[in-house]
C-alpha cells in the first residue's frame, strides 16, 4: 500500500458555523466544542465571529460574547491543535489581531474579496511579526477566472502568506470550476493551497475532493456542516471519506463523529439542510452569509427571498455589502407595488 497523503484540516464550526446560530454560542459551548475537536486530533480550530474578528456589530449580527471571551475559552482547552482566527481587513484591526495573539491564537486567515488581496498586506505582515502562521483567503473565487485567482494568490504569497485558500463562499462551483482555480493557484505559488467549500449545490465534499486532486493540501470543514447558507463541508463526513480515499488527516473518525452528535448537534438552532434559498445562493452565485439578512428583508418587505437573491447575484454584490440587502429589497418591493 502506498503512503497516505497528508491533508491538513481546518475546522470552522466555531467561526463559519456561528452564522448558523446567529453568533449565539456561549463561551462555555465554545470551550466544549473546541475541547472535543482538539481531543479528536483536528489540527486547526478556527474561532471568531462568522465575519471574522470584530464582526460582532449591527451590520453583521451581534454575538453573545466578545472575541476575547470566545478565544480565551477555546485557548483554555486546546492542547494539541492550533487556535486560529479569521480577519477581514476593514472589519478586524491590528489591535484585534494583537488581542487574538495574546489570547493564544497561533494562526490567522486574512480574508479578502478575490480581487482585493492587496488590502491584506499589512495584516499578513503583522501576523508574521507576531509569530502567527498567516493564511491568505480569497473569498468568492467563483466570480473571476482561474488566472485572476492565481494572480491574487501570488500577491498574497509576496506578502508572506504561508498558505493560500481558494474559497467557494457562495457554494456556486462545480468540481471542474474548483479544479481549474485550485490548479491555477498551485501552479502559480510555492506555498500550500487550501480550499473552503459551501454546500449550496450539495457539492461541498465532492468539491473538497476535487481540490485535493488539483493539488490542495488544506481543507476546511465544520461539524454537521454548520455554516453560512447551506453550510460547509461536514467534518465527520469528510474524515470518513478521506480515509476511504487513502488520505491521512490525523483525526480520530469515531471521536469526531461523537463530538458532532453529542456536543454540537444539541446546540444547533435548526438542521443544516439545503433550503430553497440556500440552493438559490449557490445557483445565483451569491455570498453565503447574505442568507439570514435576505430572509429578514424578504419578511419585512413581503418578498420572495429567491427574487432578492437573483437581484443580488445580478448586481454582483460582494461580502461587506450586507447593508445593501435592505436597499435591494426596498427597491424590489417598490417595483412590485408599481411605485
Ligand atoms: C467572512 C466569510 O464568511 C469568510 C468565508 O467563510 C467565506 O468566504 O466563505
Ligand atoms: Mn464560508
Amino acid at each position: 500500500m502506498g503512503e497516505a497523503k497528508r491533508v491538513h484540516l481546518v475546522d470552522s464550526t466555531l467561526r463559519d458555523g456561528s452564522h448558523a446560530v446567529s453568533h449565539q454560542f456561549t463561551p462555555e459551548q465554545v470551550a466544549k466544542i473546541a475541547e472535543g475537536l482538539d481531543a479528536s486530533g483536528v489540527e486547526y480550530i478556527e474561532v471568531s465571529h462568522g465575519d471574522g474578528l470584530a464582526g460582532s456589530s449591527y451590520n453583521y449580527g451581534w454575538a453573545a460574547a466578545s472575541d476575547e471571551e470566545y478565544l480565551r475559552a477555546a485557548a483554555s482547552v486546546i492542547k494539541r491543535g492550533k487556535l486560529t482566527v479569521l480577519l477581514l481587513p476593514g472589519i478586524g484591526t491590528q489591535e484585534d489581531l494583537e488581542m487574538a495573539r495574546d489570547c493564544g491564537a497561533q494562526a490567522v486567515r486574512v480574508a479578502t474579496h478575490v480581487t482585493e488581496a492587496d488590502i491584506g498586506e499589512q495584516h499578513i505582515g503583522l501576523a508574521k511579526k507576531l509569530g502567527m502562521k498567516a493564511f491568505g483567503f480569497l473569498m468568492l473565487s467563483h466570480m473571476v477566472p482561474p488566472e485572476k485567482v492565481a494572480e491574487q494568490a501570488k500577491l498574497f504569497e509576496s506578502y508572506g502568506a504561508e498558505v493560500i485558500y481558494v474559497a467557494d463562499s457562495a457554494g456556486a462551483m462545480l468540481p471542474d470550476d474548483v479544479k481549474a482555480r485550485v490548479g491555477a493557484v498551485c501552479d502559480a505559488v510555492n506555498v500550500p493551497v487550501g480550499f473552503h467549500a459551501h454546500n449550496n449545490l450539495s457539492m461541498a465534499t465532492a468539491n473538497s475532493l476535487a481540490a485535493l486532486e488539483a493539488g490542495a493540501t488544506y481543507i476546511d470543514c465544520c461539524l454537521r456542516g454548520l455554516g453560512a447558507g447551506a453550510g460547509n463541508t461536514q467534518t465527520e463526513v469528510l474524515v470518513g471519506v478521506l480515509r476511504k480515499f487513502g488520505y491521512e488527516t490525523g483525526v480520530d473518525f469515531y471521536k469526531v463523529m461523537d463530538v458532532a452528535e453529542e456536543i454540537l448537534e444539541p446546540l444547533m438552532h435548526r438542521p443544516q439542510v439545503i433550503r430553497n434559498a440556500s440552493l438559490m445562493l449557490g445557483y445565483a452565485g451569491v455570498y453565503s452569509s447574505f442568507l439570514l439578512h435576505t430572509y429578514r428583508a424578504a419578511e419585512k418587505f413581503g418578498l420572495d427571498p429567491r427574487d432578492i437573491l437573483v437581484e443580488l447575484g445580478r448586481r454582483r454584490m460582494v461580502g461587506g455589502q450586507e447593508d445593501m440587502i435592505v436597499d435591494v429589497a426596498y427597491q424590489l418591493a417598490q417595483r412590485k407595488g408599481g411605485a
